[in-house]
């Protein structure tokens, strides 16, 4: 609910935003470029200001004192009405004072697209729609970092997220100002809402008569400061019966010409004071700094807008159509979903057409969604694990929100989706499992796992459901084929042999005429086996801007995919695909410390080729033997003698003084900590044992500064690869 009170408003309102947020900005300039031309002066009134005046400007129509400062006189020419900015020092003529005819037409497009009242109706309608939007874009934002107090951290995910997070959280406050106080000019230009208008003071039919005494002499005028002053509005020459208008901040009315008294005097009403305040924060005249933080926020729509739609249509395309579906309210059964590479929403959509097909009312959505299901009669969670037994994207807020669910709860059945070579093999499923029993959720089935994607253990499962449900349930799911490009292996190093773990950095070109896809250096490469549907990760060393693209491939014992890369010899070919792998990359600006084992070191390889030299890269690598699996020895030398790495420790395990990269990470402790507490990020990459001992070392060396691993996890500043 709140997702779609964010995306649709911005889908439907998206350019006209932009319209409003470009126009919006250049004009927040204008109150600091008037601010430039004012010429503050302490301690003079109106009756001073209006007495240097008048000598100069024998036909003066009015003086305003703008918001910004500045003094403009008004007064009535040969061909009608003049305006002159003026130095209220003497009353002299600064410049003529006309708006440019650029800045008058973009002030119609913002307010109106030029469109007299359906425009300003549309403006009007956008400031709601935009207001509505910096709200549940901050709560979304909240959710998605698990809670207020983390608001500061930064935003994972793809590229596109992280933008449209960073923008949404810095630009929020200023939008969310934009967006009330225009929504609220909107209701005060259709009458909605009174601005004060309407509250002057009656005009004076009865006035002294008498010969108009000097403006300089005037009591009321002296002791008005003009500082204070609005507009002062000057009697017809030669009539005695007409008087001076007078506005200030305090309120409006009039002076008798020939006694100085006010007359009439009516104090400024609330509507008018919150209808100035509503002006002066939405345009910032009078308050020139906020208006340009305004146009700075204002600069964040497009960013936002399309980011956001990126994000949408990326959401839409990684999920299958499925007829039938019915809203939560009214399911009596929901599937929710944990997937990042989307097979799993495969597996989930055969699921809902199955039940919907066998009559019953299905909802299905991402684990991110989960609301309360007042009608459901069981849950079916479908979740992948990621990291090392880590949330899938689409699942990140379960636990979270899991937490916070005041919904009733019903029998349900947890199916992991995972890979057996993974220590957390189906990790987060029983995380999910376990926190759901914790909740008092009750158990339709034991939780069950599905290996590799197998159709045979999900079509098994089925039948447990279906059981369970009572329904002749039949789930023939048939894997969806990714789109694979031809690759070409054009060279290949080997090593480990002689220590007895073969690995070897295989780089392929795309074969034939084909272009590379688009990848970056710790991406993964899925690679379809001979004999298999089911495709093998490996993480890139290298980005397409290589003009290769790398991996380092361990040869596991009856390993069917590294079986067949080992053999592979140059100008042998594979077919291959790209799953981005966004939250695994080095921070930008910040020291840098990687810690890699065996064919861990891909990624990292791929790192340094593309970092900038004296960046602060930093390597803890441990491989067996320095004389066989020492992968990228000579790379390494270039990069550290080239300053793109500046720190490298190495770890052999099959020498004499043998040792692991957690050995050195603890003798390095009081480098690790210095680092740490100057903003580096570390990022691990290998076997999970290495990975756990990695961990462990590092959350003692960062005990004394009060951090720790999961606490630098949580700020995206300890990323694990892990296998
Ligand atoms: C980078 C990566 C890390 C993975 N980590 C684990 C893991 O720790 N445990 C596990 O059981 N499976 C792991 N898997 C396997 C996936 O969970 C499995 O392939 C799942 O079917 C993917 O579902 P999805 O395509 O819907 O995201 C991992 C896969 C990848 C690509």
């Amino acid at each position: 609910m709140l997702r779609q009170l964010h995306s649709i408003p911005g889908l439907v309102l998206g350019l006209v935003l932009i319209v409003l947020s470009v126009s919006g900005a250049i004009l927040s300039i204008d109150p600091a470029m008037e601010r430039l031309d004012a010429r503050p002066i302490a301690g003079i009134s109106v009756a001073q200001m209006a007495e240097r005046v008048v000598d100069f400007y024998p036909d003066i129509e009015r003086i305003d004192r703008r918001a910004n400062g500045v003094i403009v006189v008004t007064y009535t020419g040969p061909d009608g009405y003049h305006s002159d900015l003026i130095d209220p020092e003497n009353g002299y003529e600064l410049q003529p004072w006309t708006a440019s005819p650029f800045m008058l037409w973009l002030k119609g497009l913002h307010r109106s697209f030029l469109l007299d009242d359906t425009g300003r109706a549309v403006a009007g309608v956008a400031a709601g729609g935009m207001a509505l939007m910096a709200l549940t874009g901050l709560l979304l934002l909240v959710a998605a970092l698990g809670g207020w107090s983390r608001l500061t951290r930064p935003v994972r995910g793809a590229q596109t997220r992280r933008w449209h997070g960073t923008a949404g959280r810095l630009a929020v406050p200023m939008l969310a100002l934009s967006a009330l106080t225009g929504a609220m000019m909107s209701l005060y230009n259709f009458e909605y809402l009174p601005d004060g208008s309407a509250d002057e003071p009656d005009f004076p039919f009865e006035v002294d008569g008498g010969p108009a005494l000097p403006v300089g002499q005037l009591a009321a005028l002296q002791a008005v400061p003009l500082d204070d002053l609005y507009r002062l509005t000057f009697p017809v020459a030669g009539d005695p019966l007409d008087v001076f208008g007078l506005q200030t901040n305090d309120g409006s009315g009039y002076v008798d010409q020939a006694t100085g008294e006010a007359l009439n005097w009516l104090p400024t009403t609330t509507a008018q004071a919150v209808s100035a305040w509503v002006v002066a924060l939405h345009t910032g005249q009078g308050i020139w700094w906020l208006g340009l933080l305004l146009g700075l926020g204002a600069l964040a729509i497009p960013v936002l807008s399309t980011t956001g739609t990126l994000i949408w249509l990326k959401r839409r395309g990684g999920r299958p159509k499925v007829a039938g579906l019915v809203r939560a309210g009214e399911a009596d059964l929901v599937i929710l979903v944990g997937s990042e590479g989307g097979s799993t929403w495969g597996f989930a959509a055969t699921l809902a057409t199955a039940l919907i097909d066998a009559g019953r009312r299905v909802h299905l959505a991402a684990m991110n969604d989960l609301k309360p299901y007042p009608k459901a009669q069981a849950l079916l969670v479908l979740a992948a694990t990621y990291g090392d037994g880590e949330a899938p994207g689409s699942a990140k807020q379960f636990l979270t929100l899991l937490q916070r669910n005041t919904g009733p709860t019903m029998p349900v059945a947890v199916l992991g989706f995972g890979d057996r070579m993974f220590a957390q093999y189906c990790g987060y499923a029983d995380t999910v499992a376990a926190a759901l029993q914790a909740d008092g959720w009750p158990q339709l089935l034991e939780t069950a796992r599905i290996d590799r994607q197998s159709v045979v253990d999900f079509a098994a499962w089925g039948r447990d459901l279906g059981k369970a449900l009572n329904l002749p349930l039949v789930l023939d799911h048939r894997l969806a084929q990714p789109d694979t490009v031809e690759l070409e292996l054009i060279s290949r190093q080997d090593f480990g042999e002689a220590v007895k773990a073969p690995a070897a950095i295989l780089s392929f070109v795309a074969a034939g005429a084909a272009k590379l896809p688009r990848f970056e250096a710790g991406d993964l490469v899925g690679i379809l086996p001979e004999g298999s549907d089911l495709p093998r990760y490996y993480s890139l060393a290298s980005s397409r801007r290589d003009g290769m693209l790398q991996i380092s491939v361990r040869k596991a014992p009856g390993g069917l995919c590294s079986g067949q890369l080992h053999a592979l010899k140059p100008g042998g070919r594979i077919r291959a695909f790209i799953r981005p792998n966004p939250d695994f990359r080095p921070q930008p600006h910040k020291p840098v410390i990687m810690v890699a084992a065996g064919c861990g070191v891909g990624p990292m390889a791929g790192f340094l080729r593309g970092a900038k030299a004296g960046r602060g890269m930093e390597l803890y690598y441990g491989a067996r033997d320095p004389g066989s699996d020492y992968l990228y020895e000579t790379e390494l030398a270039g990069w550290q003698s080239d300053g793109r790495l500046s720190h490298l420790v190495t770890a052999f395990s099959r020498v004499e003084d043998k040792a692991y990269v957690q050995d050195r990470i603890r003798a390095d402790a009081d480098h690790l900590r210095e680092q740490v507490a100057r903003g580096a990020q570390i990022l691990v990459c290998g076997g999970s044992p290495m990975a756990k001992a990695v961990a462990t070392e590092v959350d003692a060396a960062l005990a004394p500064l009060g951090l720790s691993v999961a606490g630098l996890k949580a700020e995206g500043r300890y990323l694990e690869d892990v296998y």
